[in-house]
């Protein structure tokens, strides 16, 4: 009995520790797309659109790093609550569009990037705000690590493509996409607190599972018309460079 106890132990350490493992690989893939983005495309003088997400916390790391040691002079656009903390906690100069309407480059990360450049995002609910931010920007950088990278949407990114909803439209919507596209459009619901995810503009997401491959800038159109629909998560002919941190610890680039 004892033994078979020390084998269980023993076996549930081992499976913890691969999890450990490919969390740290992640995380390390990440942080390296994050940094060659930063040094590849950021330079004095620019304002740069900061992105959501966990991989874009490594960019502005790089960024407070870099003013720091080069005394980088840039200010910086947000996406989002979580953009802006990171801008102010990492002593970046915090601005917005009312001031830069036009930025020189926006980095974010992404749920999915298919094979050609399409964009599943909005996996924190910040689509919206990070959609504006990008198509202000001259350039758009896309990081992230090795998982993101798919050949067609779906493959990779299990969660649907996010839309972001007027409450009260909540359900006509996701009805309207199920009848004309199929899938599910499901209500995102909070965690920690009951009902509904809230996004920072007060709205709600529906996460939209979908069957199939898509012409993806017609499924975006179609459900953008949608009448209560703020935005979709569908970012289509809109990324300029896609850099993705490798298992091998190299970052691939691809450059439209
Ligand atoms: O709403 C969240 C954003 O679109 C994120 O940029 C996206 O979910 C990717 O996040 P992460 O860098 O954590 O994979």
């Amino acid at each position: 009995m004892l033994c078979a106890g020390v084998g269980r132990t023993l076996r549930f350490v081992a499976k913890m520790s691969t999890i450990d493992t490919s969390k740290e690989l992640l995380n390390s893939a990440k942080r390296e797309a994050a940094r060659t983005a930063v040094d590849t495309y950021i330079s004095n003088g620019q304002a740069v659109g900061i992105g959501s997400g966990s991989t874009i916390v490594y960019a502005v790391e790089r960024l407070a790093e870099r003013k720091k040691s080069e005394n980088l002079d840039i200010v910086c656009i947000p996406t989002s609550f979580q953009a802006q903390e990171l801008i102010i906690n990492n002593g970046l100069t915090l601005t917005d569009l009312d001031r830069y309407p036009s930025l020189d480059v926006a980095i974010d990360g992404a749920d999915e990037v298919d094979r050609n450049f399409v964009l599943i995002k909005g996996g924190g609910g910040c689509l919206t705000q990070e959609k504006i931010v990008a198509t202000a920007a001259k350039t758009f950088i896309v990081i992230g690590d090795y998982t993101k990278d798919s050949s067609e949407l779906g493959d990779r990114w299990k969660r649907g493509v996010p839309i972001e909803v007027i409450p009260m439209a909540r359900i006509p919507v996701a009805a309207h996409i199920e009848k004309k596209l199929g899938g599910n459009a499901e209500l995102r619901m909070a965690k920690s607190k009951m009902g509904p995810l809230v996004t920072d503009n007060g709205n709600f997401i529906l996460d939209w599972k979908f069957n199939g491959s898509h012409d993806w800038a017609s499924v975006h159109k179609f459900i953008k018309l949608i009448p209560g629909v703020v935005e979709t998560g569908l970012f289509v002919d809109m990324a300029s460079a896609v850099l993705l941190g490798m298992k091998d610890g190299s970052v691939k680039k691809i450059v439209r």
